[in-house]
């Protein structure tokens, strides 16, 4: 039995000769997921982040075993842009994915762009947000998230997380915000490493040849200290690469076969 002090398990990396594999794994260890943590508490909290991941998540609509209705969902980084921008995340996974299925949209946790003059007040309400979902149920001095869902940049970053910029040594904010973001638009908020390293399973999503460069960086040298190399969720948390074998054709990490 892990108990609070052990290290970090290691990253377990799934590789799959095609996107639609790929798509169909997730789907199968998100139900999954939903399902452990419904019997356990009675609800879904999950993360997403933007870029490529929203779409590939498609592969959920219409699968049998889904209880919408007890998911609460947040988003792991959001661009500061109106709701219904073309930039904005909350846009593109509704888009996607939320509009086709029966989820509440009062589960739907989104920043509130009426603040966006001041990102200290933005980030802040949204961390207020998170703290209504979990005070007293699952936090600790953090959420603890039953699945967070990431993608990788081709420079590392994760979430609104960049290589080398400050907010990589955040240790107290929730959520924290970025006005200098070097993938545009540069307005953004983040949920901080203590956020996404509390979470009971992280899953980084990433596919296409386009991240093949980067993923050896990241999986073979942690200690280079890439911002997705620096999510090690705290035990007994888990940490999955659901990648297809174009992204991961140079990677020497190894390859576990998926089983649920
Ligand atoms: O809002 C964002 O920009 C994202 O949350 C960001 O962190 C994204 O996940 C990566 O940049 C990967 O993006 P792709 O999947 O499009 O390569």
């Amino acid at each position: 039995m892990p108990h609070a002090h052990a290290p970090p398990a290691p990253p377990v990396l799934f590789s799959f000769p095609s996107s639609a594999q790929l798509t169909d794994a997730l789907a199968q260890f998100i139900i999954k997921s939903q399902k452990e943590s419904i019997e356990k508490k009675g609800r879904f909290t999950v993360a997403i982040s933007g870029g490529s991941l929203p779409k590939l998540l498609t592969a959920l609509i219409d699968r049998p075993g889904l209880k919408w209705d007890k998911w609460q969902v947040f988003y792991a980084d959001e661009r500061v842009v109106p709701l219904d921008h073309p930039d904005s995340n909350h846009a593109l996974a509704t888009r996607e994915l939320f509009s086709k299925v029966p989820i509440p949209a009062s589960h739907i946790h989104t920043i509130d762009p009426a603040l966006a003059d001041d990102l200290e007040e933005l980030s802040d309400a949204y961390e207020k947000e998170l703290i209504r979902e979990f005070a007293m149920k699952d936090s600790a001095r953090f959420p603890i998230f039953d699945l967070i869902l990431l993608g990788v940049g081709p420079d590392g970053h994760t979430a609104s997380l960049f290589p080398a910029h400050e907010l990589l040594s955040e240790e107290d904010r929730w959520v924290a915000y970025i006005e200098d973001s070097p993938k545009p638009p540069p307005k953004r908020v983040t949920f901080t490493f203590p956020v996404l390293n509390h979470a009971i399973r992280v899953a980084f999503v990433a596919a296409g040849a386009s991240k093949a460069d980067i993923l050896p960086t990241v999986l073979d040298q942690p200690e280079a200290g890439l911002p997705a190399s620096r999510v090690r969720p705290v035990s007994p948390g888990a940490l999955y690469w659901f990648v297809d074998d174009a992204a991961s054709a140079k990677v020497q990490y190894s390859k576990t076969p998926f089983k649920l």
